[in-house]
């Protein structure tokens, strides 16, 4: 199996059936075999993203005061601004083991509670906007719409990849929680710094959309060789990886891959900020996962499953 992250040019899916079936072929091989792709071909307006990048430097660059105006109200609620070292994300996917927080920084938005959805104990939350940049929220609410349209296509290529009615996926994200996140990997002055700047997890839902600035010390994958390959989206492109509940749906034909940011090597490490702009595309808090006859995984609520992976993170936290 070849050690390399997939590229596939999603444009024009839904305009002929043989374009949309060769997509189909492909994504499927991808989510087989690493369950990360880049993708080309999708409509994000490139000067969006810029805009939102240029926002989100200009956030985290802003003294720690300031930003902890905009920290959200914490246990299960994932809004708002998390300090430095406040996350542990191995934690969520290894609990019996120790970790060391994350060394980033980050920014979490989500659904506000809406007409029609019930607060669903804290799932749909009012979103905390910093004061500054002022066009932040612009930025992320023009992004996050764009990342919607985008899950929604993805999620059609993957029923038609599987063979399965598009309404199953689509229906099962109608009142979805999908949240965009903005992180921020600082540089590092340490001589001896961990070997990790964001630790080995599988996302939660069913499927991420990154995108990321090429400073060194960036995303890996851990492949089925066992070998972390880099993952390093040019400009233009998306690294799409399949979350914890495509494995579920798909009685494990697809895989939720490890994934983790490493430290940039010591000549680098003190140019080394880092940022990302994160969309975890996830289902309806009550939306039951499971994949009809003889499931490898016991029933569960998406919310309940999200719950868990969440909570785990933020005990070994060393934030302020
Ligand atoms: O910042 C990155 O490149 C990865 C972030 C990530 O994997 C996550 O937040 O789940
Ligand atoms: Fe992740």
């Amino acid at each position: 199996m070849p050690d390399a992250i997939p590229v596939i040019d999603i444009g024009q899916y839904g305009t002929d059936s043989a374009r949309s079936a060769a997509i189909a072929t492909e994504t499927d091989r991808a989510c087989r075999e690493t369950g990360f792709f880049l993708i080309t071909g999708h409509d994000v307006p490139k000067s969006d993203t810029a805009t939102l990048f240029s926002e989100a430097r200009q956030f985290f660059r802003l003294p720690t005061e300031q930003k902890l105006k905009s920290r959200g109200p914490g246990g299960h609620i994932a809004r708002g601004y998390t300090p430095f070292r406040g996350e542990t994300l191995a934690a969520g996917t290894s609990p019996d083991t120790t970790h060391t927080p994350d060394l980033k920084e980050m920014l979490d938005f989500g659904p506000e509670p809406a007409d029609g959805i019930t607060p669903d104990n804290g799932f749909f939350a009012p979103d905390i906007w910093p004061e500054q940049p002022a066009g932040l929220k612009p930025a992320i609410q023009a992004y996050t719409r764009h990342m919607s349209t985008l899950a929604t296509t993805l999620l059609r290529i993957f029923a038609e990849t599987l063979n399965v009615p598009e309404h199953i996926f689509l229906n099962a994200h109608r009142r979805n929680i999908s949240a965009l996140r903005l992180i921020c990997y600082p540089e590092s002055d340490s001589p001896s710094p961990a070997p990790t700047r964001g630790g080995a997890h599988t996302d939660y839902g069913s499927l991420t959309i990154l995108t990321a600035d090429n400073a060194t010390g960036g995303l890996q994958a851990k492949l089925r060789s066992g070998n972390w390959v880099d993952v390093i989206p040019q400009p233009g492109q998306f690294a799409i990886n399949i979350g914890d509940i495509m494995p579920v749906w798909t009685n494990d034909r697809w895989v939720s891959t490890p994934h983790r940011v490493i430290a940039a090597p010591a000549s680098d490490r003190a140019r080394s900020r880092r940022h990302s702009i994160v969309f975890f595309h996830q289902p309806d808090p009550d939306a039951i996962i499971a994949p009809g006859d003889t499931p490898h995984y016991p029933p569960t609520t998406y919310g309940d499953h999200w719950r868990r992976k969440w909570l785990a993170t933020r005990q070994q936290s060393a934030a302020p």
